[in-house]
């Protein structure tokens, strides 16, 4: 199994993100306001100030939040009539890994993810190594995953959720809590996914790296574009 295979290009037609005039409110609060965007690309930035509903619209793809109204749909499923495709479909990395960490070993933690999809022993264990191998885990696998680096837990994070094989993978902030060299590290390995990845980032250098660039602030999105114009509109806006 490759996980980090760069492939250049869109995805046909159906295999894109729909979002169509999605509103979500939040308590007293309009969190989204009127979100249309229709993304066939296979890596994409969403970049904005605190606060203004990038998280949001990320839980959105993997219905975690539905819209309160509008539509949005992942690779042909809507997230408000067919969950349990769009959830096996989206895989999804947090913030701070050790929120998604559950096992006590590198190995047993990526093993976990597949307790439930039918495989023999022999099968979960080809499918994991072969998952750390290109993480560059392997030779951690039978380590205590708290032990890791931070950069080193947030790609094991990564691979956990990656060897069930979603189409689409969604990051919110994954490099946060990362250094320079990790966040640089992490940013390269989800750029490189075969998967169409969504990162939300407050680093610039890692939404450089996308093929487009989604600004949002105060639950709409302003600009979105290239990395190069986006990021500038971006910058200008926080000026
Ligand atoms: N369950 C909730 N109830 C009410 N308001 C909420 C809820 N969840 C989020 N909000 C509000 O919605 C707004 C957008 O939140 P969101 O987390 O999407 O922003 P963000 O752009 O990801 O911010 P950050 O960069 O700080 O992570 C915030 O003002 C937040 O306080």
């Amino acid at each position: 199994m490759r996980l980090f295979t760069r492939r250049t290009g869109q995805h046909p037609v159906d295999e894109r993100i729909v979002l169509d005039d999605v509103h979500v409110r939040l308590g007293e609060r309009d969190v989204l306001r009127g979100v249309t965007l229709d993304l066939p690309e296979r890596r994409i930035a969403v970049v904005g100030a605190n606060g203004s509903g990038k998280s949001t619209l990320a839980r959105l793809l993997n219905g975690l939040v539905l819209p309160t109204g509008g539509s949005v749909r992942v690779h042909g499923h809507d997230t408000a009539d067919d969950g349990a495709a769009v959830r096996r479909a989206v895989g999804f990395v947090f913030t701070d890994p050790d929120a998604q960490i559950i096992m006590p070993t590198v190995a047993e933690d990526v093993a976990y993810s597949l307790r439930r999809h039918g495989l023999s022993r022999a099968e979960v264990d080809d499918r994991v190594a072969a998952a750390l191998d290109q993480v560059g885990l392997a030779e951690h696998r039978d380590h205590p995953a708290h032990l890791l680096s931070g950069g080193q837990k947030q790609l094991l994070a990564l691979t956990s959720v990656l060897v069930t094989g979603p189409a689409v993978l969604v990051a919110d902030e994954p490099t946060t809590l990362l250094d320079l060299r990790n966040t640089r590290d992490v940013g390269r390995r989800l750029w490189d996914l075969d998967q169409q990845v969504v990162v939300v980032t407050h680093d610039l250098d890692v939404a450089a790296g996308a093929q487009r660039v989604l600004v949002v602030d105060e639950g709409r999105v302003v600009a979105d574009d290239a990395p190069g114009p986006a990021l500038a509109a971006y910058r200008r806006r926080m000026a």
